[in-house]
């Protein structure tokens, strides 16, 4: 006799919104079995890619008492809102659960160590994924389709988990310099975009570009400062993924700053003030956006 076919891995996404969203979409067509936790509330997920767009027919949760552990929880609010999903978190991991922390910036395994059950397996990851929430349930995905995690075990075991698909899971050997380098990549374009209400078509500019270069160069010697492995040929590097999203692309910032929604800037722009503070290293241009940040995070709150 046969042994029966495994069970699909179960996955928890808390956050259905461009990148929860993607996410939730991906791993469910790939066979996994899928649960979104949902803030607001949620009829379908729509995701269009590829110029394709089809519905997800996830199971969508809206509070933690409808949730019992899974094998594998996905992170994917904005690094501001990593306490209010504690009651997720506590109610999806159990023995053998490990979360995934899938936003921007550094410090991921610091922000979420305590919101979740001791001993709980944390997995840092940095997307490059450009994705859009367009209405509640309804992410366009822009380009590209690749999680960065710290190389070892429970990398291999997560891209198993996925099965194979997209997204790529990509293990890196210095995660600081990954997590660093990717931070990079939002520095110039999150605040940029954010604060002139404008898309990534700006770059095209070659005055934004060399403004967007001069950030990043501040920020490069803070992320060195910090142990990241990271040069010229990162801000170069960098200033080509700007080129390469589709001008019609924005930033999660940007998005956030459209809808109304509070900012993620103290931990992107602000991450790189405080730990230049820290070395003695002085970061006057990303000083001044994070001060025109604030006023307007100010004025978005209310
Ligand atoms: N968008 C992009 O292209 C990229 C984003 N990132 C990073 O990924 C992370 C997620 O960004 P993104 O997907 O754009 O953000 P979104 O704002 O589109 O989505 C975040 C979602 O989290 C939900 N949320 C917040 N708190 C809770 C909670 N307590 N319980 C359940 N859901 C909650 C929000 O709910 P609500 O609907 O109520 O707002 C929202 O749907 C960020 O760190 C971002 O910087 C990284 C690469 C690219
Ligand atoms: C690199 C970029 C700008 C891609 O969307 C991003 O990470 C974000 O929007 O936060």
């Amino acid at each position: 006799m046969q042994d029966p076919p495994p069970e699909p891995a179960r996955i928890a996404v808390i956050g259905a919104g461009a990148i929860g969203g993607y996410l939730a979409a991906l791993a469910h067509w790939a066979g996994l079995d899928v649960t979104v936790c949902v803030r607001s509330p949620l009829d379908t997920l729509t995701v269009e890619t590829g110029g394709e767009e089809r519905t997800a027919a996830v199971r969508i949760a809206t509070a933690p008492a409808e949730v019992a552990p899974v094998d594998w929880v996905l992170l994917t609010t904005k690094a501001q809102d990593t306490a209010s999903a504690e009651g997720w978190l506590r109610r999806l991991c159990g023995p053998g659960s490990a979360v995934v922390v899938v936003q921007n910036g550094v410090g991921h395994r610091e922000r979420v160590a305590p919101y979740v059950p001791e001993g709980t397996e944390i997995l840092p990851a940095v997307a490059y994924i450009a994705a859009e929430r367009l209405a509640p349930g309804r992410i366009r995905h822009h380009i590209a389709s690749e999680l960065q995690v710290p190389a070892g075990p429970l990398a291999d075991r997560f891209a198993d988990a996925l099965a194979g698909g997209e997204p790529t899971v990509r293990p890196v050997a210095d995660f600081t310099t990954a997590a660093w380098r990717k931070l990079l990549t939002n520095l110039g374009a999150n605040p940029l975009t954010a604060l002139l209400q404008q898309r990534m078509g700006i770059f095209t500019d070659p005055g934004m570009a060399a403004l967007a270069g001069d950030l990043l160069r501040e920020a490069a010697a803070v992320a060195r400062a910090e142990g990241a492995d990271l040069g010229e040929r990162d801000i170069a590097d960098t200033l080509e993924i700007y080129r390469a999203v589709p001008p019609d692309g924005g930033s999660s910032m940007l998005y956030d700053r459209l809808a109304g929604r509070p900012l993620e800037h103290e931990y992107l722009t602000g991450a790189v003030v405080r730990a230049g503070e820290r070395h003695g290293i002085a970061t006057p241009l990303n000083g001044m956006l994070l001060t025109l940040l604030r006023a307007l995070d100010r004025e978005l709150r209310g």
